[in-house]
């Protein structure tokens, strides 16, 4: 069995529990108590690169990576660096996330929040806008064709927008088709854990013109924002190198002016 299924078993299983506990339509009324669903895809296509900050405590890659006893305190440090998106790990046993991380984080951040978990069924996708998130990460190597589609249709009826995953030139073919919008290009490989900053490169000229591209996984700082973006990305996704450093709130303007500079913009389209 590889990570990728070893994780979905386990998020398969806490899903159960809530769903025993929390049933659809308390979700769905919690969900329409939320603040309105913000333009997820409007904060990523500005004009500079956007960078996405994500509250992660541990991965299955390294382990224990920060503490964050205070989620909110961090995104917020994220928000004032000049962060688009903040990135909330939602899975509790490899990753060390909650949905109550996501909740606090809402409460104090007003930019849009993308729900970073394995999402295999709709109920996740009402559990997201119960709390707070106006983003969703859907893994394409996670999900058969006919779910991709299904999910994608469902969360964008509910006011989320789907940021669609890929690994390779094959997944793209498939975010596509089932109508993705913006599409992440991670460089770690979920099935062997490695990542390979190469892979944006590759997989990104693969991507039809007019859809947002995110480059996910391995931004150590600046460099590998420039070097991204002059390979077309819109935006990058960082979470390692923020939660381990001493300065996110310092680190992220240092990501954020360097995706401001306007020799930038001349690769991407
Ligand atoms: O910590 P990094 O290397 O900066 O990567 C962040 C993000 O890309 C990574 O956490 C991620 C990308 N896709 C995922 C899917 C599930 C869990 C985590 C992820």
């Amino acid at each position: 069995m590889s990570v990728l299924d070893e994780i979905i078993e386990g998020v398969r299983a806490d899903l159960a529990e809530r769903q025993a506990r929390v049933s659809l339509d308390e979700l769905k009324e919690r969900a329409a108590r939320a603040p309105q669903a913000k333009d997820g895809a409007a904060a990523l296509r500005g004009e500079n690169v956007g960078v996405i900050c994500e509250v992660k405590r541990s991965s299955p890659s390294k382990g224990a990576l920060a503490a964050i006893a205070d989620p909110a305190g961090l995104a917020a440090d994220y928000e004032a660096g000049g962060a688009s998106v903040i990135s909330v790990l939602t899975e509790e046993r490899r990753f060390g996330g909650s949905l109550a991380d996501l909740e606090a984080v809402r409460a104090r951040v007003d930019i849009p929040i993308l729900r970073k978990d394995f999402i295999v069924t709709a109920y996740q996708l009402w559990e997201a806008r119960a709390y707070g998130a106006d983003l969703v990460l859907l893994i394409v190597a996670a999900l058969e064709q006919e779910a991709l589609v299904s999910l994608i249709e469902r969360a964008e009826s509910i006011g989320l927008t789907p940021l669609v995953e890929v690994h390779d030139e094959e997944e793209v073919q498939r975010a596509v088709d089932a109508g993705a919008r913006i599409i992440g290009v991670n460089a770690r490989n979920l099935k062997t854990l490695e990542v390979d900053r190469g892979t944006f490169a590759r997989v990104a000229p693969e991507i039809p013109d007019g859809i947002i591209k995110i480059a996910e996984s391995g931004v150590r700082g600046p460099h590998d924002l420039i070097a991204y973006a002059n390979d077309g990305a819109d935006a990058v996704l960082v979470g390692e190198s923020l939660v381990t450093g001493r300065d996110p709130k310092g680190a992220v303007a240092d990501l954020v002016a360097a995706g401001a500079h306007p020799a930038l913009r001349h690769g991407r389209g």
